[in-house]
């Protein structure tokens, strides 16, 4: 069972905010159905967007209050991290139990504290930039895993923008920001290849900067293009002057923030596994409350699931997703060659179903895939290759050639995206057990529930706790330690772990 280094001491993971006591704990047998789906499955808000949206709300210049905002591990962390920083923050639910937090930005932010960033990269990007606005001394950390992921872009800037940062030198947390109350702005440069999110962090907190920001991206490929037109439409909407200059550079204009009242869409990438579902089962999966316009990269699954099966029809009530013939029904899909340098979020789940399909795939363009929750091409490598697919990794991809399956103990790495990926595996696999469902509660706390009543099996049946003697001794893939290199410049993709 994974034990969550979580150190936020203002509430507890499953407590007053809201979240489900009964999430599944320890090892997790994938449940699988006798037949096509048919279900209505809710998926809670964006993490991307409430984690925006509640830095913009701290820095605002009015209160905000976010309706149908995410309430799990990573927008608590977030949450608990604004707080340390002053920020007034109100959770409650209304009376159908959709959360709606009230947010009361300070007159000033203050230093002094310690922030735990848990395994989120939203934290540890967007924050500490907003830690760099406080008086005195703010000190990141975060998990094992965190203690990896590619801090380089965030530092660089920081230190571009005048700010005292102290860091051992290697780019990653732990580190300290000396923040003196305010930042002069003006023009940067940042090797963003190893994540868009270094790039969403500075333009966010950048309309508070005396003057402005203008920013460029100066390193090899720049990933997740979509979150940063995500970061610059939620600038706009809140009246800030934020415009692409070029496909690399970035301008955000000094102004007040606006508060207000601001409904966050559903987690389009959450809604992944399910929708991947009805193309493994057939079926209908519908998604209510699906946006008809969004910045959210989970959008462009209507387009890449095609392909696959699905029929998706889209109408302002929600998303409908039908497969006639579905994997499990016998359709032979043949795997397909995938871009996914714009969507890196969706590869896990979409490596799985390429993984159940006829025929060999590769997936590209996502190399600092390595820096996210986990290496995630490194631990897709070993979970499918252990399951009895002949997996390649290739330098910034997968290569997966689908063969007879067979039982195993699919392990997660602490990662929710590699966990929703078992499950996926398991639909038409028999035998896998997730060895982590539990950490689904980053984005998703009650995925085993939902996945559940989606196939219309009892959850209870799932929570496997004694795991098959035969799996207790499949080694484990050791997962290297980051680079020691003084340079904190180190962040391309492929030198991230
Ligand atoms: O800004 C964001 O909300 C995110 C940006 C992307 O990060 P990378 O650019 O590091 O892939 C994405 O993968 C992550 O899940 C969320
Ligand atoms: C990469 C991800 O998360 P993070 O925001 O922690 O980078 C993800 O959710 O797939």
């Amino acid at each position: 069972m994974q034990i969550f280094n979580y150190s936020g001491d203002d509430f507890d993971l499953y407590g007053q905010f809201g979240g489900d006591t009964d999430t599944a704990t320890g090892p997790w047998s994938a449940p699988q159905t006798g037949g096509p789906i048919d279900a209505t499955v809710r998926i809670p808000g964006s993490k991307s967007l409430t984690n925006r949206e509640l830095i913009l709300a701290a820095l605002a210049a009015e209160p905000t209050v976010l309706r149908g905002a995410l309430l799990a591990r990573d927008t608590r962390l977030m949450i608990s991290a604004l707080e340390k920083l002053g920020v007034d923050i109100e959770v409650n639910h209304d009376r159908h139990g959709t959360p709606t937090i009230t947010v009361t930005p300070p007159d000033e932010f203050s230093g002094a504290v310690d922030i735990d960033c848990g395994l989120a990269g939203t934290v540890m990007r967007f924050v500490p930039t907003v830690a760099a606005l406080a008086l005195g001394p703010v000190t990141f950390d975060g998990d094992e895993g965190a203690r990896l992921r590619p801090m380089g872009g965030t530092l660089q800037a920081l230190r571009a923008l005048g700010v005292q940062v102290r860091d051992d030198g290697r780019g990653r947390l732990p580190f300290s920001i000396f923040g003196t109350g305010s930042i002069t702005g003006g023009d940067i440069e940042i090797d963003a290849s190893a994540s868009s999110q270094f790039v969403s962090g500075l333009l966010l907190s950048a309309p508070r900067f005396d003057e402005g920001l203008t920013l460029r991206h100066t390193g090899a490929g720049l990933p997740s293009l979509p979150h940063i037109e995500m970061t610059l439409a939620t600038l706009r909407a809140r009246g800030v002057d934020a415009r692409t200059i070029d496909e690399r550079t970035w301008r955000v204009e000094p102004g007040p923030i606006r508060g207000g009242d601001i409904v966050i869409e559903p987690d389009l990438s959450n809604a992944a596994p399910f929708l991947i579902a009805a193309v493994v089962c057939g079926g209908t999966v519908r998604i209510p409350d699906w946006p008809t316009t969004t910045t959210q990269v989970g959008d462009h699954l209507r387009e890449l699931l095609a392909p696959f099966g699905a029929e998706c029809t889209l109408d302002d009530r929600a998303l409908t997703c039908t497969v006639a013939n579905g994997i499990a029904q016998g359709a032979e899909i043949s795997g397909a060659d995938l871009n996914l340098e714009h969507a890196g979020e969706l590869a896990p789940n979409l490596a799985a179903l390429l993984a159940l399909c006829h025929g060999p795939s590769t997936l590209t363009g996502i190399a600092h895939l390595r820096g996210h929750e986990t290496d995630r091409l490194a631990a897709l490598a070993a979970e499918l290759s252990r399951v009895g697919c002949q997996v390649t990794e290739l330098e910034d991809g997968l290569h997966i050639v689908p063969s007879a399956r067979n039982a195993a103990l699919w392990q997660c790495y602490a990662d929710h995206r590699m966990a929703t990926s078992g499950a996926i595996m398991g639909l038409v696999t028999d035998g896998i057990t997730v060895d982590d469902i539990e950490c689904t509660s980053k984005t998703l706390p009650d995925f085993a529930e939902m996945w559940c009543s989606m196939l219309g099996v009892d959850a209870a049946a799932s929570a496997d706790t004694s795991v098959r003697d035969e799996f207790i001794h499949f080694d484990v893939p050791q997962r290297s330690t980051p680079s020691t290199d003084t340079s904190t410049s180190t962040d391309r993709p492929g030198d991230a772990r």
